[in-house]
């Protein structure tokens, strides 16, 4: 008689063995996609530590440059670098990974950052997407206001004090304080919106609280600093919306809370089958996009005068390309009651666009994995000529290695705007892997809103200023979720010139 317990050890080994490496190892439809390590097809552990050490984004470039469009990772994970994978994979709209859901949910409520599945996703985007069209913000009273007040009374005097003065300006903090000021009073209207571009100190302590944040787990972050804030500008809203004044606000201009009001209305519609409370909806959806808003649009400003920076023949061309705006963005004509140039003119500028896309080209503040889950179908996918993926494989694509194909943008690791005027029939395979927003269902929500206050900034910036580098050290990009510069800052030196 066969003893009993040698048996069962046999066959459970048998099975751990065929299971953990002779299936994925060589009968996987995973097995004959080349590895990023050996391995790779048997444990996640060699991709989770260049994560953990921060090196994901440039290993995984590495890796594409090695082996081609498409790699595999770990035993249920792959890389592509295509533009048929973003057709497969984005425009296909495979729901997103349970990362964005452990990452993005703010108030243990979902938004449209961290939910997984696509139905109350589209849903929920549908009540905003009207708002954050680019027709909707380029004809926006609102948003018209609010960009006057926070350039002619906020920002542009502080550069005129500091080239007046020679004051050097780490230009992060104040443009990412802009970003959050342009967002936080589309949100919120001007008044219940924020002003730190006013208070740098003050938005310091809140970048501090807001680095300790973004590492913090859902539940150390529930009703934290940065949860607590943004839920007294939603309660601040709410309570003045039937009287928008109060003493020491009278001076500024009155400005509907745009995305709030939307937001609340469409929500109210749905209360009864949506289980979530209203104010926590509410609250963790601005929140992301006061999140989304700063950061992001604080990098590329960085960036982009970093590298005109280093180029004063293109500051000249761009100026000179900027002198054309009537209404221009010199102070003699934004100073006072005069509207600003329309955002519609200033879209229409082609080397501000060219320098815009190219700093997001080169310096894309979101440049990591956006990873989505392969559908359970009966045929499985097939990607790059490998079928029959199964359902349940996490897949994905970075900005940072799509900007970098050469086929499709020669010399990539050079900041050349020239490329988007220049470019012929290549144009067309250049916007298409222009990645720094997303593609699909779950692209940007903000990109319009983004694009619009980030050529104005930088409209109104080299109208009137020539810059210079006084300290870029540690301006490389830390290529976490969003990539910041190392070193947290930008020291330039901002030069008027002459009418
Ligand atoms: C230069 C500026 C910006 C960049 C580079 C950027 C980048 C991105 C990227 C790459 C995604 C896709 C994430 C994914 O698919 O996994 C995203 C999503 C999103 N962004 Fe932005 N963003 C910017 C500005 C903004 C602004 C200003 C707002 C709001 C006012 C915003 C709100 C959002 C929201 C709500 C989503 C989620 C969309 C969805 O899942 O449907 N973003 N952003």
């Amino acid at each position: 008689m066969i003893p009993l317990i040698p048996l069962a050890i046999l066959i459970v080994t048998s099975y751990l063995i065929y299971y953990h490496v002779i299936e994925p190892y060589f009968l996987s439809p995973l097995s004959s996609i080349p590895n990023a390590n050996l391995t790779s097809p048997l444990s996640s552990y060699w991709i989770d530590r260049k994560r953990s050490t921060g090196t994901e984004v440039l290993v995984i470039y590495a890796l594409h440059q090695k082996h081609g469009p498409i790699v595999r990772l770990g035993p249920k994970e792959l890389s592509i670098n295509s533009l048929h994978g973003l057709r497969v994979i984005y425009t296909g709209a495979f729901e997103k990974h349970s990362f964005y859901n452990d990452f993005f949910v703010n108030f243990h409520t979902e938004n449209l950052v961290g939910m997984v599945h696509n139905a109350p996703h589209a849903h929920q985007k549908r009540m905003l997407s009207k708002i954050f069209s680019k027709s909707f913000l380029q004809e926006s009273s609102d948003l018209r206001t609010i960009s006057k007040v926070v350039m002619s009374e906020r920002v542009m005097p502080i550069l005129k004090k500091a080239g007046e003065s020679g004051e050097v300006v780490n230009v992060l903090p104040l443009f990412q304080a802009l970003g959050m000021d342009f967002t936080s009073s589309f949100l919120f209207g001007l008044r219940r919106g924020t002003a730190f571009v006013l208070n740098i100190p003050e938005w310091k302590m809140w970048l501090e609280e807001y680095e300790r944040f973004k590492f913090m787990s859902r539940e150390k972050r529930y009703m934290g600093f940065i949860e607590g804030w943004c839920l007294g500008l939603c309660e601040q809203t709410e309570k003045f919306k039937e009287q928008d004044v109060s003493v020491d606000e009278e001076k500024l201009p009155s400005t509907s809370p745009v995305v709030y009001n939307q937001l609340r209305q469409s929500l109210l519609t749905q209360k009864e089958y949506d289980p979530r409370p209203l104010n926590l909806a509410i609250a963790s959806e601005l929140l992301d996009h006061l999140v989304a808003g700063h950061e992001t649009s604080g990098i590329t400003f960085t960036y982009m005068m970093w590298e005109l920076s280093q180029h004063p023949e293109l500051q000249a061309e761009l100026r000179k390309e900027l002198l054309t705006l009537s209404p221009s963005l010199r102070y003699s004509d934004i100073d006072g009651e005069k509207p600003l140039a329309s955002p519609s003119a200033i879209d229409a500028l082609p080397l501000l666009d060219a320098m815009v896309r190219e700093t997001l080209r080169l310096h894309s503040p979101a440049p990591a994995q956006l990873p989505r889950v392969t559908p359970a179908t009966d045929n499985g996918t097939s990607l790059h000529g490998y079928d029959n993926i199964p359902g349940g494989v996490k897949v994905s694509s970075t900005a940072y290695s799509l900007h970098r194909i050469s086929e499709v943008y020669p010399r990539p690791l050079e900041w050349l705007p020239q490329r988007w005027l220049e470019a012929g029939d290549k144009i067309h395979d250049m916007r298409r892997l222009f990645w720094p927003f997303g593609s699909g269902g779950r692209m940007c929500l903000g990109s319009n809103f983004a694009l619009q206050e980030i050529k104005l900034v930088m409209a109104a910036v080299y109208s009137n200023y020539t810059t210079s580098i006084v300290d870029d050290e540690g301006i490389e990009q830390d290529y976490a979720f969003i990539a910041l510069p190392r070193g947290r800052k930008l020291m330039l030196r901002f030069i008027q010139v002459g009418e």
